[in-house]
This record gives C-alpha cells, structure tokens and sequence, in this order.
C-alpha cells in the first residue's frame, strides 16, 4: 500500500511512557494525578469507553475514580457531585461521559465543571480560550490529531486543511488547531454542495462525520495526510471510520486506521491534559 500507516498505538505508547515519569513526579512531590470519571446510564459504548479510561490511568500511575449512576439520576444530584470534584484536592481532571441522558442538560454540566479540572476541553471558557491562543485545555480528540499529524513531519504552513465535520468536540476545534498551526482551513459539513470539489484540493483531510464511507479514494489528492475520527460499524459488525480506508490507502500518502489510530489518541490526550492539570496545581501551591 503506497500511504504510510500513522500509528495511534504506537504514539500513545510513546506519548505514556512520558506521562507516567511526569506522574511519578507529581506523587512523589505528594500531588498524584487523579482523574474522576463520572458515567450516567448503561449505554454499552460508554460502558467500554469509560472503563478504557479508567484502565489507562492506572497504567500511567494515577489516581481515578469511576462514578457510575442509574440513568433517572437528577441533574441537580450529578451538578452536587460536581461541586464536590472541582474541590476535592486529590481529583485534577473531571471527565463527565457523553451522552448523558435526556433530563440533563449537558451543556449545564460542562459548565459546572471548573475550568482548571476541565480535562475534556469542553467548556465555553476553554474553548475561548484555544480560539484566542490562550492556554488552557485542548478538547483530546482534536489535540490528538495534530499529534497525529506531527508523526509525519510535514509542516502545516501555507497547507491546505479540510475538516468534515462541524462539531463543537471535534470539527470546529480541529479547524482552530490547524489556523494555529498555519493551516489554511476550510470546514465542510452536512449542508457543504460539493464535499469531493473541497477535499481533492486538501494536503490534509481530517474526517469527523460519524458516517461511513464519507470520504472515498476520487475524493482524494495523491499525497494527502488522512485522519480519520469516524466510529462506526460495518454490516458485519465490525468497527470501522468515515474514510473507505482500502480505497483511500492507495491514494493518500499517510492514513490513520480505525481501530488503532485516533481512539487510543483521545485517551492520550485527556491523560496529558490530566498531568499538566496536576503540574500546574502544583506548582499554585509553591
Ligand atoms: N466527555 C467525553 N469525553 C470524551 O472524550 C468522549 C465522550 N465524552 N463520549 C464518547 C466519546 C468517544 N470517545 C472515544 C475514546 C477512545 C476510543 C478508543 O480508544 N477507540 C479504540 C477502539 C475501541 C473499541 O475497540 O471499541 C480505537 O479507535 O482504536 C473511542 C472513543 C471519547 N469520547
């Protein structure tokens, strides 16, 4: 296959081995990274996703707690467990799973979180804060990309970038990150005329729709870096992305797989975000 393959495994492991020596700092300087994952309902994804989570943290040395509720929790009761995270010192990142169930407004969590355990990258306030290029959180998915996009060593300058995909979590804060990185960016969408007439003229194509077989191999320029974001399902069941991974392979120049490529990146990234959370309440405190 001509495209090379971006391995989201791999970087995550290098990336971890990093992270764990910063967190075997923090606990020996008595500041353990700790990260509470709160899960509301049974969805079956979320289930999987969460406990990933969970389970990552404990391989990088730190601290997690699982907080899973029934699905009629109230919303009143999930902000009180909030408030008690943003000021539990042992907690520096809070990860609130979505989706939550139809009851809650998530948009009044997310904000209810405090901006500097905001790990997620998700509040309104950290979102400001990646489009005025002050610090602060990077929503993981996203971050994750650009990592992702780092492993080839082609510098984004003067590059030409299509994002499909709008989303607050993914696609608009993608574009954000690739204008900072001085990307020429354009986002595509549902309502984009001619999505194949934006991508054929992208070095980079960071696909994000939740549908697959968005972007296929005529939708491609020889030598295009490809991300995919997409989790889906084929007819067999199995998981799959929104680029046509065995078209496309032939024709881009470097492609991120699904599985293996932007999901373990997101959980790369929270875990990153997490540490530097603990790093800096660290050093707050001296
Ligand atoms: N507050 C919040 N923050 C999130 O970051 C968040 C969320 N809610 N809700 C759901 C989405 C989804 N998400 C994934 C993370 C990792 C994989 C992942 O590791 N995927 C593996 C495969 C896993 C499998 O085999 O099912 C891979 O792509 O290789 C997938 C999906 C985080 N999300």
């Amino acid at each position: 296959m001509p495209a090379q393959l971006i391995d989201g495994v791999l970087l995550s492991k290098q990336l971890r081995e990093d992270i764990a020596a910063r967190a075997a700092k923090l606990t020996a300087a008595g500041k353990q990274p700790g990260l509470a994952v709160i899960l509301v309902g049974e969805d079956p994804a979320s289930q999987v996703y969460v406990r990933n989570k969970v389970k990552a943290c404990g391989d990088v040395g730190f601290h997690s707690v699982l907080e899973k509720y029934e699905a009629d929790l109230s919303e009143a009761a999930l902000l009180d467990r909030i408030a008690a995270l943003n000021v539990d010192p042992a907690i520096h990142g809070i990860l609130v799973q979505m989706p939550l169930p139809k009851h809650i407004d998530p948009s009044k969590v997310i904000e209810a979180i405090s901006t500097a355990k905001d790990v997620d990258g998700y509040s309104v306030l950290s979102a400001g804060e990646l489009m005025t290029g002050l610090e602060g959180f990077r929503p993981c998915t996203p971050y994750g990309c650009m990592k992702l996009i780092e492993t080839t060593g082609i510098d984004l300058r003067g590059k030409h970038a299509v994002v499909i995909g709008r989303s607050n979590t993914v696609g608009k804060p993608m574009g954000m990150l690739l204008l900072q990185a001085n990307a020429t960016v354009t986002i595509c969408h549902s309502a984009t005329a001619d999505l194949g007439y934006h991508t054929r003229q992208a070095d980079v194509i960071v696909a994000a729709v939740g549908r697959r077989n968005t972007l296929t191999a005529d939708m491609v320029k020889p030598g295009a870096i490809v991300i995919d974001v997409g989790m889906n399902r084929d007819d067999a069941g199995k998981l799959c992305g929104d680029v046509d991974f065995d078209g496309v392979k032939e024709v881009a120049a470097h492609i991120t797989p699904v599985p293996g490529g932007v999901g373990p990146m997101t959980i790369t990234m929270l875990l990153q975000n997490t540490v530097e959370s603990a790093e800096r309440e660290l050093a707050k405190q001296r």
